[in-house]
């Protein structure tokens, strides 16, 4: 007997128990099992001879045959009716932070992102999207109980975050690091090298620094309490696939941060000095937020003024020597503390950095020039990690990768 395709899965699985059957697939696949020896009368199962037990076991249907495309799949897609509510109902969830925190949900936007998800084991719920061929284009063993929604693009325009959206959209359980498959090119470049966001609120100076962190090959990026939410869209979106690349910790206490690093992380703050300044000078140079003057900086030609009655040693910062960036602060697992766009780095992070045995890392810039970009600073000072590390011949392998 030959039996020919047929779109559902579970008749073609019933169509090769039966024996002897012969299965033709469209791809030209053809599955066909040798006819067994009739119906036989039951035996006990220890009685049971070789032929019968294997006849008793479930078909092993070759990996080649199980379904890898969408129409061997079976999977159904509903077709929103004008007044459909479903997009409009997840979009408000998930654009919102509480609400994105209460329900665990977060929106994935664009096909590349999305493919990037699945690929590190996010847990798609829902996708919206206006062509199949979108849907076509996903593994369909992730597809399985997830609600797919064919909607019409101008609604996924209406609720898009890209200049220019892709037309489709997923809902997917908020990830969690600990259980996701990170690619094995990025484990492999792992370095001993970690980033801590300390009170972030600009979602594209994260994105950007979580790409950052990723091609420089950061092992983790820490996010104290305060940052923005790196599952916010804009923050995806400056992110370009950073979220599946390495691993984020958001929302951390100061307290639970030493938790999240490595034995013998020294945590060092890369700060303009502007701490020490703004508590010295009028309100006029703090709303500034950087002044022209700095700290002893040994060694660099932009030593500008000596000021050693610090504020620190008045006893209320922590005592931490200033280092210029580019001398070598990676002999130890490091992680870098970048300040927020306002305040710049808490006392917190200098009192870790005091208790890790860190110091200030300082990007000396022209005097009277502001302070660097949050973004810049975190990219400067972690691919000079990195050289410092490859200088050393200090690579992390992925057997040592450091997670
Ligand atoms: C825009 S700055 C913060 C400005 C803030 N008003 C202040 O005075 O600290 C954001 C963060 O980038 C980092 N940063 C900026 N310029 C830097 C520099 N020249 N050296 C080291 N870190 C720098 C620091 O971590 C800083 O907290």
């Amino acid at each position: 007997m030959v039996q020919t395709w047929d779109l559902n899965p579970r008749r073609w699985v019933r169509a090769l128990r039966r024996s002897p059957v012969k299965v033709v697939f469209p791809s030209g696949h053809v599955v066909e099992r040798k006819p067994g020896p009739g119906k036989q009368p039951r035996k006990a199962a220890a009685e049971a001879g070789p032929h019968e037990q294997r006849l008793k076991q479930p078909l092993q249907v070759p990996p080649s045959q199980t379904p890898s495309t969408w129409e061997e799949s079976g999977l159904r897609y509903d077709k929103a009716l004008p007044g459909d509510k479903r997009l409009s109902s997840v979009m408000t969830i998930v654009k919102s932070r509480p609400f994105r925190e209460k329900q665990g949900k977060i929106l994935l936007e664009g096909r590349r992102l999305i493919a990037d998800a699945l690929k590190a084991g996010a847990v798609p719920k829902v996708f919206f999207f206006s062509r199949l061929d979108y849907i076509k284009e996903l593994p369909v063993d992730k597809l399985k109980g997830v609600s797919l929604i064919k909607v019409k693009f101008e609604d996924i325009k209406d609720w898009s975050d890209l200049v220019t959206p892709q037309g489709i959209m997923g809902i997917f359980a908020k990830p969690d690091h600990v259980k996701m498959t990170y690619p094995e090119t990025q484990l492999r470049h792992s370095l001993p090298l970690l980033l801590i966001c300390d009170n972030l609120r600009d979602p594209g100076n994260l994105g950007t620094i979580l790409r950052s962190a990723a091609g420089a090959g950061c092992s983790k990026v820490l996010l104290t309490k305060g940052c923005v939410d790196a599952w916010e869209p804009k923050v995806l979106r400056a992110g370009m696939g950073a979220h599946f690349q390495v691993p984020i910790i958001n929302n951390l206490d100061w307290e639970t941060v030493p938790n999240y690093l490595p034995t013998d992380t020294r945590v060092y703050v890369a700060d303009n000095c502007g701490l020490y300044a703004q508590a010295r000078r009028s309100d006029k140079a703090s709303d500034h937020g950087w002044v022209c003057d700095r700290q002893l900086l040994k060694g660099h030609k932009y030593e500008e003024e000596v000021d050693l009655e610090t504020e620190a040693s008045k006893g209320w910062l922590p005592e931490l020597e200033v280092q210029s960036y580019d001398l070598d602060w990676t002999e130890a697992p490091a992680a870098v503390v970048i300040g927020g766009e306002t305040h710049g780095v808490s006392l917190e992070s200098l009192q870790l950095a005091e208790n890790t045995g860190g110091k200030r890392l300082l990007i000396p810039v022209v005097p009277c020039v502001d302070s660097l970009n949050s973004a810049m600073a975190a990219s400067i000072l972690l691919f000079e990690g990195k050289r410092q590390l490859r200088v050393r011949g200090e690579h992390w392998s992925r057997d040592r990768s450091y997670h």
